[in-house]
């Protein structure tokens, strides 16, 4: 599945390895950028998904140090993106691929991350914010990823619980919200290992979601 999100910084990383966790699943985050001032996320999964699991984390295709969208990053280093050339990695399990920022981050001359999504052809996770301006954000990348008739498995709510926010985002979303991560004190291998016990199944979540709902 493809775990993306209303921004960057929404929690995607964390809910990519509280997945991967709870689905037995490897990990691919295809464009990495900012790795000049912060770890990549792949080894953020690393650490959270902790050692045993038997979890694959493939290289991403392309790693940039500028923490900006793909296509600036690579810009910035005098590099040239292809996407149409990603081969995504060969996998037995599950595959959880991350993508960088939300749906409409340019990832090259000619496409953005949400075309990505398209030519993987893989249902999404779409992470939100749990606070005020979510309805909006989150309703909006449903309906861009809609248009595209890409399936959503449902919307994992990152923060503070929100009763109002995620009725809202359930009634005019029509999306199911699968989980509700709270502030976490420590963002470690013990809280992913506690809140993947309490995901859903994937088999279920993937009978329920339907082309263009
Ligand atoms: N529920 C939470 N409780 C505490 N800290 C959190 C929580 N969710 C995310 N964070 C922290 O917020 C930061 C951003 O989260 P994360 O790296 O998962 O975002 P992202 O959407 O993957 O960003 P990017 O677009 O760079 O991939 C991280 O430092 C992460 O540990
Ligand atoms: C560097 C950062 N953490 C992400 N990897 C890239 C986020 C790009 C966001 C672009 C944008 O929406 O303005
Ligand atoms: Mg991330």
């Amino acid at each position: 599945m493809f775990v993306t999100g209303t921004d960057t910084d929404v929690g995607k990383t964390l809910v990519s390895a509280i997945l991967a966790k709870a689905w037995g699943a490897d990990y691919w985050k295809p464009y990495q950028t900012g790795v000049e001032s912060a770890p990549g996320d792949t080894e953020t999964v690393a650490a959270l998904l902790g050692p045993g699991g038997g979890h694959v984390l493939h290289p991403p295709a392309c790693v940039l140090r500028a923490p900006l969208a793909p296509w600036a990053a690579a810009r910035a280093e005098g590099v040239t993106i292809e996407m149409a050339g990603l081969r995504p990695p060969r996998t037995v399990a599950p595959l959880v691929v991350e993508g960088a920022g939300g749906l409409y981050v340019p990832v090259d001359e000619h496409g953005m991350m949400i075309d990505l999504v398209v030519r993987l052809a893989l249902p999404v996770v779409l992470v939100a914010r749990s606070t005020l301006g979510t309805i909006n954000h989150t309703l909006l990348s449903l309906r861009a990823l809609r248009a595209r008739e890409l399936p959503v498995l449902g919307v994992v709510m990152n923060g503070p619980p929100s009763a109002g926010n995620r009725e809202a985002l359930e009634r005019f979303g029509q999306v199911p919200v699968i989980a509700e991560i709270p502030p976490l004190e420590r963002v470690d291998a013990a809280a992913v290992a506690a809140l993947a016990a309490r995901m859903p199944d994937l088999a279920s979540l993937s009978r329920a979601a339907r082309p263009g709902r």
